[in-house]
């Protein structure tokens, strides 16, 4: 079985491999750190305390997604859209700008994917702009979407939520890298409100050659090959019988049970392979590290501070909005 049908094009392997180089530095982690930081405090949560101090109704959605494209712009190319903004250039200029920029000040300290790509030597505006808006696309969507899902399923399960408040509330405002790593019952959280509900929820590849499936399905070159994290997280050969619930401890073991320390939760992953949300394999999702940190910091700067209540059995609104009214919540602070 030459599994020819998950064999990406040769310019698509290269980009991957550049791209994988520059996602596995610790300096960029510590640039993500200081960029979502900066996006919570000062846009994320001043919105929130707004719409929580005069009660009215946010498109949580909506919100999200400007978060993920302001954060996304900053950490693919340092540049701040400030989403709202009605001149939003263009990527193409945004790079050859960057590039003047480095050509100008060639110690400058520019730690954005953008620097990053252009100083290492791959200045060719056409791959590095495929590259970057890759990146903005699968970085916007994908995030915002989970959180507006997990928040929803965290407001109907009052359980789940005193229990990631428990974990959340001793970190400090800003948490330090092994302060978010230790939240693993949210991260747990997570996890499952992905498996429910994942950001992509069908996905495919179409064959370049024939090829023969492990199961012996046949594949005639250029048919499309689908897979389907949706179905699949609510399969009960996979999840159980209780595969409907909104379950993390699913994803958890207490100290006692042999794994773990202190009484604490430890984090017992999935195989890939059960769990596609990041696809698995040599394609699997080069940000994921970067959406976790994200998320983890966006639930732990919400969640402490707000209780998140969705609006969406409210008549008046579904009147007002007739839209998507799942992303529609009253924000109420919590002390
Ligand atoms: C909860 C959040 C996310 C989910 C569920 C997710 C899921 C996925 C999936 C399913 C793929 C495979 C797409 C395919 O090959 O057809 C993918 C690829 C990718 N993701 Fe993510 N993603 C998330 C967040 C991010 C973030 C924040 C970034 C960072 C910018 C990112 C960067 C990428 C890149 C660069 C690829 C392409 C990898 C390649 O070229 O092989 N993702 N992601």
């Amino acid at each position: 079985m030459s599994n020819t049908y998950l064999k990406p094009s040769s310019t698509t392997t290269r980009k991957r491999q550049v791209s994988s180089h520059e996602f596995n530095t610790k300096s960029l982690r510590k640039f993500v750190e200081i960029v979502v930081d900066t996006e919570v405090s000062q846009r994320l949560i001043p919105i929130l305390s707004t719409a929580a101090a005069n009660n009215t109704v946010l498109d949580l959605q909506d919100i999200l997604q400007r978060f993920a494209f302001d954060n996304i712009c900053k950490i693919a190319f340092g540049h701040d859209p400030a989403y709202l903004l009605p001149d939003l250039p263009e990527a193409e200029n945004i790079i050859k700008e960057k590039k003047q920029e480095l050509r100008n000040k060639p110690s400058l300290e520019t730690v954005d994917l953008l620097s990053r790509f252009l100083s290492s030597g791959h200045s060719d505006e056409g791959f590095v702009t495929d590259i970057v808006i890759s990146f903005i696309l699968a970085g916007r969507d994908t995030t915002s979407a989970a959180l507006t899902w997990y928040f929803w399923l965290v407001s109907q399960n009052p359980e789940i939520e005193k229990e990631i408040l428990r974990e959340i509330i001793d970190k400090s405002e800003s948490p330090v890298y092994e302060e978010v790593k230790d939240m693993v019952y949210t991260h747990a959280s997570l996890c499952e409100s992905m498996r429910l509900y994942p950001p992509v929820p069908i996905d495919g590849k179409v064959a370049l050659r024939d090829d023969v499936l492990p199961d012996g399905t046949v594949i005639k070159k250029g048919m499309r090959v689908l897979y389907h994290p949706y179905a699949m997280g609510r399969l009960e050969m996979l999840w159980g019988p209780d595969w409907e619930e909104f379950k993390p401890d699913r994803w958890l073991q207490r100290a006692g049970d042999g794994v773990g320390n202190d009484g604490k939760w430890s984090f017992v992953g999935r195989d890939p392979y059960s769990y596609p949300v990041f696809q698995a394999g040599p394609r699997v999702c080069l940000g994921k590290d970067m959406a976790f940190l994200q998320m983890k910091r966006v639930v732990a700067g919400i969640l402490r501070r707000f209780k998140v209540v969705p609006a969406g059995e409210d008549a008046l609104l579904i009147r007002h909005f007739k839209k998507d009214l799942l992303a529609y919540a009253y924000i109420m602070t919590r002390y």
